[in-house]
């Protein structure tokens, strides 16, 4: 880590500080559900702020295009405060004269969390401008989000560039605690890579096949690969356009000798919702009118048989709807067959995402794992072997 500058070396004390944390957390019925990403950056916020620095809060919530108080931070406001024990102050934007005059109205030590950087587009585009907007209201840049440090946005990397710069402690904590599990990893190594965010994950597994000896695929990312071998899925979550990208990366697969597990029975129902009828099918029992909500048990059993196998495992992305009872069932008993593995010593196990931590907590072995990162894509990138461009600008700054 001393190819950063750390909150050790940055004179904090009456300084605006805008620090970039990622508080994309998992919500159920308006409150947060799962507090893991709020924990990791309280030690930076309170850091801050006891040395008396102003702490302005950056952050990005879900993906939308312009406001849209679906997406608002306002709804983590009580979380965040409760988790701090101290007041957090909302903005109800992230830059112009409003930010300007709370940030210039809060005392030494308060804390201000500002609302969804997404709202601008010149967040994702990385928009000069935009990043002088921000930069307006900070005097110091910290950057505590590993988990969102794949994405070169401005408030993730082009702040860096133009403020004073500094790694929090959880981007530190996140990087040391990869490098030393990770960074040789002993062989045969498993990937499992599931979840939803097929788009952008999907790209990263072209390369992490040549990285990793079985990967075992699962939720919305398995429905893609099912329906690149032409098998019919209903009204399963798919990106069908990126049929001919999953075939991609079977071959790469084939070519760099990683074998790709990929379900072979499901968890079928017609209601996206808790305890539907459901039915236990092989994937190419599938009715036009049915989604496959989770992996089936034929499907557990090999991912856990293959397991034994393994010396190390990364994971990201559940297996099912797991918010969504019964389709919580691969996800815990895989993680609990990787939790009794690591406990009994013979498996290193990493497992990161903001809705794969609360998985694992779901299933009450996040503490029984080697490492639980906050990060899903940036960790798989990071795994790659890919610079993160929030961390390079926090290398250049
Ligand atoms: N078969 C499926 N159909 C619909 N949603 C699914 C399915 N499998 C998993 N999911 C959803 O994927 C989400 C997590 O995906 P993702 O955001 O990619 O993970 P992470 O946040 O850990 O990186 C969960 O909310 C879960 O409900
Ligand atoms: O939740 C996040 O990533 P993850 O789902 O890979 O864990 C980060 O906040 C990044 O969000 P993004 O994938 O919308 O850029």
């Amino acid at each position: 880590m001393s190819a950063f500058r750390t909150l050790d070396d940055a004179d904090l004390a009456g300084k605006r500080v805008l620090v970039r944390v990622d508080l994309n957390v998992p919500m159920e019925d308006g409150k947060v559900s799962d507090t893991t990403r709020i924990d990791r950056i309280l030690p930076t916020i309170r850091e801050i702020a006891d040395k008396g620095g102003k702490v302005v809060l950056l952050a990005h919530f879900g993906r939308p295009k312009g406001r849209d108080e679906k997406n608002s931070l306002r709804q983590v406001v009580p979380a965040l405060a409760h988790a701090l024990e101290r007041p957090v102050i909302f903005v109800d934007d992230c830059i112009g004269d409003d930010v300007a005059k709370a940030v210039a109205a809060a005392k030494n030590g308060e804390i201000l969390l500002l609302e969804n950087t997404r709202f601008h587009a010149g967040d994702e585009t990385n928009d000069p401008d935009f990043v002088k907007a921000l930069a307006a209201n900070g005097d110091l840049y910290v950057n505590d989000a590993f988990s969102a440090a794949h994405r070169a946005h401005a408030s993730t990397e082009g702040l860096a560039h133009v403020l004073p710069a500094y790694a929090g402690r959880t981007m530190q904590a996140e990087l040391e605690a990869l490098a030393a599990g990770l960074d040789n990893p002993a062989r045969p190594v498993m990937a499992i890579v599931g979840g939803a965010k097929v788009s952008t994950k999907l790209d990263l597994l072209g390369n992490l096949v040549k990285k990793v000896d079985i990967l075992a695929i699962g939720g919305g990312m398995a429905n893609t690969f099912l329906a690149a071998r032409g098998v019919a899925i209903g009204k399963s979550l798919c990106e069908h356009d990126l049929v001919g990208t999953a075939r991609e990366i079977a071959e790469k697969a084939k070519a760099a000798g990683c074998a790709i597990l990929l379900p072979v029975d499901a968890l079928v129902a017609r209601e996206f919702k808790a305890h539907p009828g459901y039915r236990v099918v092989p994937v190419d029992g599938v009715e036009p009118d049915e989604m496959i909500l989770d992996a089936g048990p034929l499907s557990i059993a090999e991912v856990v048989l293959r397991l034994e196998t393994v010396k190390t495992l990364v994971w990201n992305g559940p297996f099912g709807a797991f918010e969504l009872p019964p389709f919580d069932t691969a996800t815990v008993a895989v993680a609990k067959a990787v939790a009794k593995r690591v406990q009994a010593g013979e498996l290193v196990a990493v497992a990161g995402g903001g809705d794969t931590v609360a998985a694992m907590n779901h299933a009450g072995v996040a503490d029984e794992l080697t490492y639980v990162s906050t990060a899903g894509g940036a960790f798989l990138e990071w795994m790659e072997g890919k610079p993160l461009p929030g961390v390079e600008a926090l290398r250049q700054a």
